[in-house]
């Protein structure tokens, strides 16, 4: 029987898998009381970090029927089989209750959309998917059933399967950093056995597996035995182990993105940059969440280190506009980082953070209508068609070229201030930035009191203010920006063009007319070439 004692390196999701344990030992308990169970976990992490290990170790440590399937099965199965074997699976986890019932790499089916199931008609798989969720729905709540899905990217996965009551819990498993690989090896050194060498410091062999996941420590351990056995010892020694992670490690670049030791560095300094801006940041504006994790260690999603923020403990709803741009300027952090500590020498590892920075900043201005140069305009309704008096939507189709290019010079403007603001603030904090970063270079993963010790040290600099203007002889606080202005007469005039209306074009060009006079602008030729009065209306 597997239990939490076999699995190392990944406290933090045992800790929440606890909970799990605790319920199914003594459904009653709960269910006396009218609690609603948990029902469904997701363990999300790289191919080969233990999650099916977990699941079954939460099975032994509450000591109930272990029901297991992979949903790949399912989709390869016969055309209505897959909803069938889901049926069962239930209906035999319900009559052994309490139970669990585990699904292995459950995006099969419930990828949004998916290449290599493709020969499985689309039919098939919204049939199974469909099948899970009735069955998750339909458990009443006295039944002490736990489904615990497996997946390494819970980002493809149908957004209908995290509803509440069904997979609403995420446990993240993640890759063991240098202590749980020790633990690791310590677990299978003792499973096997192993008579090991005096020379042998386990702590000195998981300094050299970084990325390794359980899996890999598992084949470690084994091929260093194997090692040792082809050479008849007794005993398996330091250059056996040495041996065998040379091996793994050419076997395992291949498979996952594992960090060269100079990315390492690099990777650590842009990590610590997002930690110190965000940090800054949250000691300006009121209420924001601080920065609770750093780590350079491989992730689902390919993203090579992270900062983790939790989210406000409140609900929000609105982000505010100083909170946007905190934001932008904290997800500049990694870059801003980048091009002070490497005098301007940036990686493409700020690929992720850019893309998001960048989403945020164009929703800002062309959706939000919080730029005040373009106005409270929805580029997105307007590039629609707009909606008319009945609330019927009308085919835009006319060249919206100049509104787009000035939004675009907005949203390039806003970021490029945003990452002025982060370089100002990396710049104010150099000892934090090299300590902090030198430290997760060495440590993979930074976080609690540690880290928190850390960031007390930074400083905010006084004079962190967002500015319009990224220039320095043209900084122009946001708030004096004239709210009426050539520009939101553009966008008047764009969205008089694309209105049905019973006025006739020559009115309505007299009108866009009148308007601009009435701010003393004049309307831009390229506009006024749209306005044709000849139309019939
Ligand atoms: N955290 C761990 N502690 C100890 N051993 C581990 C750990 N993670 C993995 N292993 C070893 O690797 C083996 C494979 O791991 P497991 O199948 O649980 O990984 P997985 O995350 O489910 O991978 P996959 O996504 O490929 O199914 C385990 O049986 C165990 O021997
Ligand atoms: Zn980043």
């Amino acid at each position: 029987m597997i239990t939490f004692a076999d699995v190392a390196g990944v406290d933090e999701a045992k800790e929440e898998l606890e909970e799990i344990v605790e319920f199914l030992r003594n459904p009653d308990r709960y269910i006396r009381l009218g609690a609603r169970p948990p029902r469904g976990v997701l363990l999300v992490g790289l191919p080969g970090t233990g999650k099916t290990l977990l699941a079954k170790a939460v099975a032994g440590e509450a000591e109930v029927p272990f029901i297991s399937c992979s949903a790949s099965e399912f989709v390869e199965l016969y055309v209505g089989m897959g909803a069938s074997r889901v049926r069962d699976l239930f209906a035999r986890a319900k009559k052994e209750a309490p139970s669990i019932i585990f699904i292995d790499e459950i995006d099969a089916v419930a990828k949004s959309r998916d290449g290599k199931f493709r020969i499985v008609s689309n039919d098939e798989r919204e049939q199974t998917l469909n099948q899970l969720l009735t069955e998750m729905d339909g458990f009443d709540s006295n039944s002490a059933v736990i489904v615990l899905g497996a997946t390494n990217r819970s980002d493809v996965l149908d957004p209908a399967l995290r509803r509440p009551g069904r997979f609403d819990r995420v446990v993240m498993v993640e890759t063991p950093d240098r202590t749980g690989r020790e633990a690791i090896l310590k677990v299978h050194v003792s499973k096997k056995e192993l008579p090991l060498g005096e020379d042998i410091d386990l702590g000195n062999i998981a300094a050299m597996t970084t990325g390794f996941t359980g899996a890999d420590l598992a084949n470690l351990v084994n091929e260093a035995a194997l090692l040792a056995g082809r050479q008849n010892k007794v005993i398996v020694e330091k250059i056996d182990f040495i041996q065998a992670v040379e091996r793994s490690i050419a076997g395992i670049e291949k498979k996952t993105a594992k960090l060269k030791g100079s990315e390492k560095a690099v990777v650590a300094r842009h990590e610590a940059g997002h930690a110190v801006v965000g940090t800054a940041v949250a000691n300006l504006l009121l209420g924001q969440p601080r920065v609770e994790k750093l780590s350079i260690l491989p992730r689902s999603g390919g993203a090579l280190g992270f900062t983790y923020t939790p989210p406000t403990n409140e609900d929000r709803y609105l982000l505010f506009v100083d909170e946007l741009r905190g934001r932008l300027v904290t997800l500049l952090g990694g870059r801003a980082a980048e091009e002070v500590v490497y005098s301007g020498r940036v990686s493409t590892g700020a690929l992720d953070d850019i893309r998001r920075a960048t989403d945020m900043a164009y929703k800002a201005v062309a959706e939000y209508g919080l730029n005040q140069t373009i106005g409270p305009v929805s580029l997105a309704t307007l590039s629609g068609g707009g909606i008319d008096e009945s609330g019927g939507s009308i085919p835009w189709g006319r060249d919206q070229g100049h509104l787009v290019d000035l939004v675009q010079g907005e949203v390039k403007t806003l970021l490029q201030s945003a990452l002025d603001v982060a370089l100002c603030v990396v710049r104010a904090n150099p000892t934090v930035l090299e300590g902090l970063g030198a430290h997760l270079e060495e440590k993979e993963k930074v976080e609690g009191e540690e880290l928190q010790e850390w960031l007390k040290l930074v400083v905010a600099p006084a004079e962190l203010t967002f500015f319009v203007k990224g220039k320095q002889e043209s900084i122009i606080p946001l708030q004096t920006v004239p709210v009426f202005n050539e520009l939101s007469v553009v966008a008047q005039v764009y969205y008089q063009l694309g209105r049905r209306s019973t006025l006739s074009q020559t009115s309505r060009c007299q009108r866009i007319q009148k308007q601009a006079s009435a701010h003393r602008l004049v309307v831009d030729k390229s506009l006024s070439s749209h306005i044709k009065p000849d139309e019939p209306s």
